[in-house]
């Protein structure tokens, strides 16, 4: 791969009023490219020192000197920066017209635009960073959540690459025990090499396992939880909704069957992120129609992660409520007793004994807007918890990490069918062989130009 030569420069921060922006430039001709519009206040050139430093002055035109604004300059000199090249960055005043401006004398001095995320890519072309947390940096920057956030960093800072690594020095060691037996004719050495490759390779089987079931938890924090409320018609489905969005997005009328069809909405409760998911109420009918709509509210509940069960507490407790008590047993849920504002007819002693989960209970007033803390509280609890599914030590894996993943779960299962079928050890070998490759392309070993100039076109400009 060849490692890019020229000096690029971007505005990093957002374009728009703000007290401050800055302009990065990167590479070889940095230092010299910053000397052209960069004074000190005396008005004479600043030579940067072979150390990092900080420097006020001023923006100048590269050519006729002309005051452009004033200038915090910071100078981190290759390898100890952000791209491991020598790295510019000028803090001037923030807003449009002064940042662009600042920019373009840059560009004048002799940098060349930077494309989107090429400042990432450099990081990882130059060994820094590898390419798991180069992607992460991107899900950083657009957590919006706080879950998202913590996940992201957490890649970023490499926790993800590191349990690859040490898979993959796992499965090369296993490979080089398999190799080193190829030229062995005695069978004893073969079925020794076959036994290891069960054994170990079970093992990595299920580490790798987890690292793609965590691909699930990944989706969750870009596109929310998926989290289904569900209930007979008329208990207050998408009055509830409406309260925890905070707006009227539902139609909501005192008709049982008023929702028909499934409606999705995201939104970011207490940092969690919730793709909430207001169902057609669960009841026999011979409408087609709301019959359509209750088997889609019976699909949403198999799909979710977590259930939002609402009851009417003006009403005792009648077969359907048992009924889908049950079927939600198996995911994460919150039970919610709803229209508390109306006199209490929903029996609490027999509900107690009907959730056997002993899943938490909230009492609330969806068209009051009253109890939603408490039960915002109850779904974080069940959402980050073991059951809901995301552990605070999941990670933020990605569509083309996963996918990597399950290639190499199939290698390795593949290696070791074969080996106890006794398989000859050199298609063996090539299983592990193909097992360690897809794992080295999660975090960017050997991966072509096409797929980086692909992966980094989705990064920020200026990143
Ligand atoms: N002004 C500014 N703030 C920023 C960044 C930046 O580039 N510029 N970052 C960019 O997105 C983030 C910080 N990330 C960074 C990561 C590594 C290095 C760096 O220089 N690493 C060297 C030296 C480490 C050291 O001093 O110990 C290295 O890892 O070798 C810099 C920034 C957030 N804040
Ligand atoms: N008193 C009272 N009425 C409520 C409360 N929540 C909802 N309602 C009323 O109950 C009726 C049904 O509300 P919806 O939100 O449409 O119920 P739903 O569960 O979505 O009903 P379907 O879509 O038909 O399954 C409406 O008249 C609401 O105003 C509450 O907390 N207290
Ligand atoms: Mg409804």
């Amino acid at each position: 791969m060849v490692i890019e030569q020229d000096t690029i420069a971007a505005i990093a921060t957002a374009l728009g009023e703000a007290s401050i922006g800055v302009i990065r430039v990167s590479g070889p001709e940095s230092a010299a490219v910053a000397e052209r519009v960069f004074r000190l206040p005396s008005g004479k050139k600043c030579r940067l020192p072979a150390a990092r430093s900080v420097h006020f002055g001023h923006i100048v035109h590269p050519h006729d000197g002309t005051l452009v604004d004033e200038c915090i300059l910071v100078w981190m000199p290759g390898p100890r920066s952000y791209t491991a090249e020598d790295v510019v960055e000028l803090q001037v005043h923030g807003g449009v017209r002064v940042v662009s401006a600042v920019l373009e004398h840059v560009l004048m001095a002799g940098a060349r635009l930077a494309e989107p995320g090429e400042f990432t890519k450099r990081a990882f072309l130059n060994g820094r960073i590898d390419l798991s947390q180069a992607e992460a940096v991107m899900d950083l920057i657009r957590s919006k959540t706080e879950l998202a956030r913590r996940a992201a960093l957490t890649q970023v800072k490499g926790r993800f690459s590191e349990e690859i690594r040490s898979l993959r020095r796992e499965l090369i060691a296993l490979q080089a025990h398999v190799e080193v037996t190829i030229d062995y004719p005695e069978h004893d050495v073969e079925a020794v090499a076959c036994a290891a490759v069960i054994d170990v390779g079970s093992r990595l089987m299920e580490r790798i396992a987890a690292l793609a079931a965590s691909a699930r938890v990944g989706d969750m924090l870009r596109e929310g939880i998926p989290t289904v409320i569900v209930g007979r018609p008329n208990v207050g489905k998408s009055s509830l909704l409406n309260a925890l969005l905070r707006r009227e997005r539902a139609i909501v009328t005192d008709i049982p069957g008023t929702t028909r069809d499934v409606l999705e909405e995201y939104v970011n409760l207490r940092g969690i992120p919730y793709r909430l998911i207001d169902t057609a109420g669960i009841r026999e009918t011979s409408d087609v129609v709301e019959k359509i709509g209750v088997e889609r509210s019976r699909e949403k509940v198999q799909e979710a992660q977590l259930a939002v069960v609402v009851l009417n507490g003006s009403e005792p407790l009648e077969p359907t409520d048992i009924e889908l008590l049950r079927e939600t047993e198996a995911i994460g849920r919150v039970i919610v007793i709803n229209k508390m504002d109306l006199p209490q007819a929903l029996d609490r002693g027999i509900l107690q004994q009907v959730n056997r989960t002993e899943s938490p209970v909230v009492e609330v007033s969806a068209s009051q807007a009253a109890g939603l803390a408490a039960l915002e509280e109850a779904m974080e609890a069940q959402a980050v918890g073991d059951r809901g599914g995301i552990a605070e030590s999941s990670y933020f894996t990605n569509a083309r990490q996963s996918a990597l993943l399950r290639q190499a779960q199939q290698d390795l299962q593949l290696a070791i069918d074969a080996a106890k079928q006794n398989a000859t050890l050199d298609i063996i070998a090539v299983q592990l062989q193909g097992a360690y490759a897809s794992l080295g392309l999660v975090i960017g070993e050997a991966v072509g130009e096409d797929l980086l100039d692909e992966i980094f076109s989705r990064f920020c400009l200026g990143k």
